[in-house]
């Protein structure tokens, strides 16, 4: 198994908004997240991402090896395309960009500033920058938030390519992908509301 979530509890504002989540995920598999919107997806996929702690439960197998693209591209501006993928690659100790700028068919694009190119475009750069890292599980949140048609069909491929290479990707997505995995609908593990405390009371 590449990734073991048991019975996690994670919270958002200090409130728990799912408990209990237990999901294994093998190594060229996809997990694909389903939920209403505020169901607790994003916060889910934050955690297994190491941006905070769980309240309760474990997570085996995350630490060192996740790769996250959040809602935001977390792109710098004034860097170019080419220019970005090569700072992250070396945060991640490593070089080649060809591949993930061939992948996402920003070649054309590699000397322009970030902060200049379009929202579907930065969203193919955000992207790109998982591919640099060399880290096997990929969270992504949204990915496809931004992308035509075709650039919907790059990422998917770059996704199947991914699981191909030995690795695996946690997805919170509403579009059926078409990629090899299986979805989990995280309504299931809705934490229940908090017990009313009486300090509260003496104020409403
Ligand atoms: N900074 C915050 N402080 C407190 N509560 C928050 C904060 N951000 C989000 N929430 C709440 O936490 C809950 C879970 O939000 P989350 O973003 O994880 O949901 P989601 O399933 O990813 O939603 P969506 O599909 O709309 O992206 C929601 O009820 C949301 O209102």
């Amino acid at each position: 198994m590449i990734l073991q979530a048991d019975t996690l509890t994670v919270t958002r504002g200090g409130i728990p908004v799912l408990e209990e989540v237990s999901f294994d995920l093998p190594p060229e598999r996809a997990l694909v997240l389903r939920g209403p919107n505020g169901i607790g997806k994003t916060t889910l996929l934050r955690t297994v991402a190491g941006l905070q702690p769980p309240l309760k439960g474990t997570l085996t197998g995350a630490e060192d090896r996740v790769a996250y693209a959040a809602h935001a591209d977390g792109l710098k501006s004034t860097l170019t395309v080419a220019e970005n993928l090569t700072f992250w690659a070396r945060v991640f100790g490593r070089d080649e960009i060809a591949p993930a700028l061939s992948a996402y068919e920003l070649d054309a694009l590699q000397t322009r500033a970030a902060g200049q190119l379009s929202a579907g475009q930065k969203r193919r750069l955000g992207l790109a920058r998982l591919m640099v890292t060399g880290r096997p599980v990929w969270v992504l949140d949204e990915p496809t938030v931004s992308l035509d048609r075709d650039a919907v069909g790059l990422f998917a491929a770059a996704v199947r390519a991914h699981l191909a290479a030995g690795g695996a990707a946690l997805i919170a997505t509403h579009i059926d992908l078409g990629l090899d995995g299986d979805a989990l609908d995280v309504s299931q593990f809705r934490a229940r509301p908090q017990a009313h405390d009486d300090f509260d009371e003496v104020f409403l």
